[in-house]
């Protein structure tokens, strides 16, 4: 979901390509679930299906990590989940601040989906005076006038900005000025930050688009497969299907 800017090369320094990294939290997703319901081991097939991605580029990402799996047995579920949650740097605990306290950094502070995966929501701060003090799942919400203080105070480098568009480039050279070093941007904007800040942006509606765009060219497939006057192959190959039960041979309506 996220489209990713960032400084960083393409290869990491320890040699994981920018491309497996970005797989990275496919597989953990789908080797927590499978934790949680105490599966031991995972083929890479199985794995690959569950996770979205294609099993030998699964096996090649994996083999970076120096974890190859046992033949015949597979992948140890509790072993990957920790070596991967290492690599991701998600061992350790992630103090994150929320700007722009509105309906999105409201939700994101209630989504509790993040302090399970080690990212603990440590400040909410908000332009609005009215709203300094009032709790938001459970946090009171700060003034942004203290934001370089609770920046420091809480040792925070990752931020997340929910302000309006218009409000954003300056929230995040604030955060940047105070040591934010990493920043996930919900806001429809691009922001230009200096060499060694990494930018994340989340747009559901670019991705919306993105559907648009398939099931346009989809209908556009379809309308060309059934032809002009709806005998295409494809169409005709729909009728015959549609009067045939599921096992090929038997109408699926019986004529009344
Ligand atoms: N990426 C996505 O998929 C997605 C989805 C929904 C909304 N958005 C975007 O997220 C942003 C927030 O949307 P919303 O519906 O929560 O808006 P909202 O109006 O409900 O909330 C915005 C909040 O930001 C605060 N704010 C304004 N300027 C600020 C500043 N300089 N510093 C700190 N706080 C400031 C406001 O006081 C308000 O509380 C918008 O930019 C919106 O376009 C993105």
């Amino acid at each position: 979901m996220a489209t990713g800017r960032t400084h960083r090369p393409a290869t990491r320094s320890r040699g994981i390509p920018e491309a497996t990294v970005a797989r990275l939290p496919l597989y953990l997703r789908a080797l927590t679930a499978l934790s949680e319901r105490s599966v031991p081991t995972v083929s890479s097939e199985e794995l690959a299906a569950a996770a979205g991605v294609n099993s030998a580029k699964l096996r090649k990402d994996f083999s970076y990590l120096g974890s190859y799996g046992t033949r015949g047995v597979g992948y140890d579920v509790e072993y990957l989940v920790y070596q991967i949650s290492r690599e991701l740097g998600l061992t350790q605990d992630w103090p994150v601040v929320i700007v722009g306290i509105g309906n999105l950094g409201a939700a994101l502070a209630n989504y509790g989906g993040f302090a399970s995966r080690g990212f603990r929501v440590a400040a909410l701060i908000d332009a609005d005076p009215a709203m300094a003090g009032k709790p938001v799942a459970g946090i009171p919400v700060q003034h942004t006038d203290d934001l370089e203080k609770i920046i420091e105070d809480n040792g925070v480098s990752i931020g997340v900005i929910a302000t309006p568009a218009g409000a954003a480039q300056q929230v995040c050279d604030r955060l940047v000025a105070a040591g934010v070093t990493s920043i996930l941007n919900f806001a429809p904007t691009v922001l230009s930050v200096p060499e060694g800040v990494d930018v994340r942006k989340v747009d559901l509606s670019i991705e919306l688009q993105i559907l648009a765009f398939h099931e346009q060219r989809k209908a556009g497939e379809e309308a060309e497969a059934a032809g002009p006057d709806g005998s295409g192959p494809v169409a005709a190959a729909r009728k015959e299907s549609a009067e045939q039960g599921p096992d090929g041979d038997v109408p699926a309506v019986m004529p009344a």
